[in-house]
């Protein structure tokens, strides 16, 4: 039976101006389309309280935060299809990111491709020791499509990015705080250190929401490439060279993928 938004993404009141949005879809957290519009109800919501200052993301799954695009929707997709799920991941993070709230994402499990681009688009990241972040898009043939070649660059400087995303390596919890991917690391739960950052800046007693706003759009007034370079290169990689459809269906298979 089809998911339903509300049921893979919950939302709730945690303190005064904070929020905690949670994603919940087993086995991974795979971003599927029901999560994604999970994920734009939870901002609707946000808007129209009208009083959110801080926004947390977060999982409910151990051990995973989001394990990316969710592939194994991808296997049967189609080329209107691709596009309609490429505009939808990338709408989430853009929307994030631009959100008149400071967005949180507390990691304590893997945040790869998909997954770590949603947790770059968000203004901080919280992690506990078990966050392992990545964009291994490259492993099946895709790139990072919903803003990590972008925002991963702008986080960590140009050579660890692309060390990264070119290795496909997952980055553990304390190196990627050292280099400034993650900018607070817990060694207890997440959540409550996720929360205590978030107090700290949506005090009632606490700087002008605007104000907020404003210096977080001075600190990424960054232009990005064009959202469509990203689409050109996974058309081609997907409809025209094949590396994409080889890397999907190995993935689903359970193999390892067989690149030309
Ligand atoms: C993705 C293709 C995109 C094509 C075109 C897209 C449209 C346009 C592009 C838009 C922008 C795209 C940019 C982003 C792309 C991506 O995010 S690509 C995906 C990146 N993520 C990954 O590559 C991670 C894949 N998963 C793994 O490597 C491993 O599963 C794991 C997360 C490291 C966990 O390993 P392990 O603990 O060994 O458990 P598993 O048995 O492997 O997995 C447990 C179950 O979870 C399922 N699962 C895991 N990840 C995904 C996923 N990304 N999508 C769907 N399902 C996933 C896995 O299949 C297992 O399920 P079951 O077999 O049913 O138990």
């Amino acid at each position: 039976m089809a998911e339903k938004p509300d049921e893979v993404v919950t939302w709730e009141n945690a303190a005064p101006g904070v929020v905690v949005v949670t994603m919940a879809r087993p086995p991974a957290n795979a971003l599927g389309v029901a999560l994604l519009d999970g994920l734009h109800s939870a901002m609707d919501a946000a808007e129209k309280a009208g009083d959110v200052k801080v926004m947390i993301v977060t999982s409910a799954l151990p051990g995973f935060f989001a394990a990316g695009a969710d592939i194994k929707h991808l296997d049967t997709i189609d080329a209107a299809s691709f596009t309609e799920y490429g505009d939808k991941m990338r709408s989430v993070n853009d929307r994030l990111a631009a959100a008149p709230w400071i967005s949180i994402a507390a990691v304590d499990g893997l945040a790869l491709g998909g997954g770590l681009e949603l947790a770059m688009a968000a203004t901080l990241r919280v992690s506990g020791r078990n966050g392992r972040f990545g964009l291994p898009e490259v492993k099946i043939g895709l790139i990072p499509g919903a803003g990590g070649t972008q925002r991963l660059p702008r986080l960590v400087g140009r050579g660890r990015a692309l060390d990264i995303m070119l290795t496909a390596r997952q980055v553990p919890a304390d190196e990627a705080f050292r280099i400034g991917l993650v900018d607070r690391l817990t060694d207890g739960d997440v959540l409550p250190a996720a929360l205590d950052f978030a107090g700290q800046m949506a005090g009632a007693s606490l700087p002008a929401q605007l104000a907020v706003v404003r210096t977080v759009d001075a600190a990424f007034d960054q232009p990005f490439v064009d959202g469509a370079e990203y689409e050109v290169a996974q058309e081609q990689s997907l409809f025209e060279d094949g590396e994409a459809a080889e890397g999907i269906t190995a993935f689903v298979e359970k193999r390892p993928p067989r690149f030309a």
